[in-house]
């Protein structure tokens, strides 16, 4: 992809043993949002990590790249990572707190970016710091700047936070599982936020969440995550018109859908631990449709099935009846 703010390509991440990142590539292109999905313990966050240089490293051992304006981020020293941190890339987590400062008032978090990165005024920065509590819908700004994290509620330290990310305009925005801890209301309503935003403001997002329904309501492309490796990548209407991964499939089963009283199914077992992955597919243990010997003994590559729609897998379907009868006699 040409116009693409973050282009990662292989990307690999371990610690000792542990395989939690396995040749990861994706691609985000201003003013769009890829989501990345998947169960906990799937590798959503340690692939974002990696990809901006967040992790120690050592312990990690990271390889491949993640380009951003040109700078791989793989590999960059500390102090050139915390200018383009700063100055190009905003992070929403799931929790306020680890980005929020305790001690610090939301004027002087608001503030602190613009004045070192952008060289604004002390005047300017604040000005600005309106501006941005205003956009995220924090009601009478002026009144809040001299406040302190605790005494928010947990949805305005969540805009406050999306604030603060979105202080120096970043290029791109990394949203971990940013709404997971919040009533549903709340939850779409920053959803529609961090939408509108980007609209304004034409940021890359990366929207990570083990929730295909949130995913849905933000991303136009989809990478979906299992033992650390893309298993399937489409556009959002692709895959879920025609999801072709067993796993994919099985998610979409997962979700509950409004009103319905049909028992949820969820994927019987859990993720592969990265110390120990198969030798061969990665979904092998899990898997209705498996074929034995070769998925277990064989690695699937990834594999192009259509215009802009990759699969990693021997078993991929979209024969919805085989594949809802097979997760049926697997439910346990
Ligand atoms: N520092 C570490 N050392 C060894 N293993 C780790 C380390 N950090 C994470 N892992 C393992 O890597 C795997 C992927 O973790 P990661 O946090 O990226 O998953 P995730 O999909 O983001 O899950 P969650 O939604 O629970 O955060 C997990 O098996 C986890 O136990």
């Amino acid at each position: 992809m040409t116009d693409a703010v973050l282009d990662v390509r292989n990307l690999n991440l371990s610690v000792g043993r542990a395989n939690i990142v396995n040749d990861v590539s994706f691609s985000v292109s201003q003013g769009s949002t890829l989501g990345i999905v998947g169960e906990s313990g799937s590798g959503k966050s340690m692939t974002v990590l990696g990809a901006t240089g967040l992790v120690d490293s050592p312990p990690a051992v990271v390889t491949g790249t993640s380009t951003i304006d040109g700078a791989n981020l793989v590999g960059l020293s500390r102090a050139k990572l915390q200018k383009i941190h700063g100055r190009r890339i905003g992070f929403i987590f799931q929790d306020p707190s680890t980005s929020l400062n305790p001690v610090l008032t939301i004027e002087r978090q608001l503030t602190e970016g613009p004045e070192t990165h952008l060289g604004m005024t002390r005047r300017a920065a604040k000005r600005k710091a309106l501006d941005l509590l205003e956009a995220v819908g924090i009601p009478d700004p002026g009144s809040r700047l001299g406040a302190y994290p605790h005494q928010l509620s947990g949805g305005m330290k969540q805009r406050v936070m999306i604030a603060v990310a979105l202080a120096c305009d970043p290029a791109l925005l990394i949203a971990d599982e940013p709404t997971t801890a919040l009533d549903v209301t709340t939850q779409s309503q920053i959803m529609a936020l961090v939408r509108s935003l980007q609209e304004r403001v034409g940021m890359a997002v990366v929207w990570i969440s083990h929730d295909l329904g949130v995913i849905s309501g933000v991303a136009e492309e989809v990478v979906v995550l299992y033992g650390g490796q893309v298993v399937e990548q489409a556009g959002i209407l692709e895959l879920f018109r025609n999801p072709l991964h067993p796993y994919t499939q099985g998610l979409l089963q997962a979700r509950p859908t409004l009103g319905s009283t049909a028992e949820l199914v969820v994927i019987p077992g859990s993720p592969p631990d990265p110390k120990h992955l198969p030798e061969g597919c990665v979904f092998f243990d899990r898997c209705p449709l498996r074929l034995d010997p070769r998925c277990e003994t064989e690695r699937p590559p990834l594999a192009a099935v259509g215009a802009d729609h990759l699969v990693r897998s021997f078993c991929a379907t979209s024969g919805s009846d085989r594949i809802s009868n097979a997760w049926e006699a697997s439910r346990v």
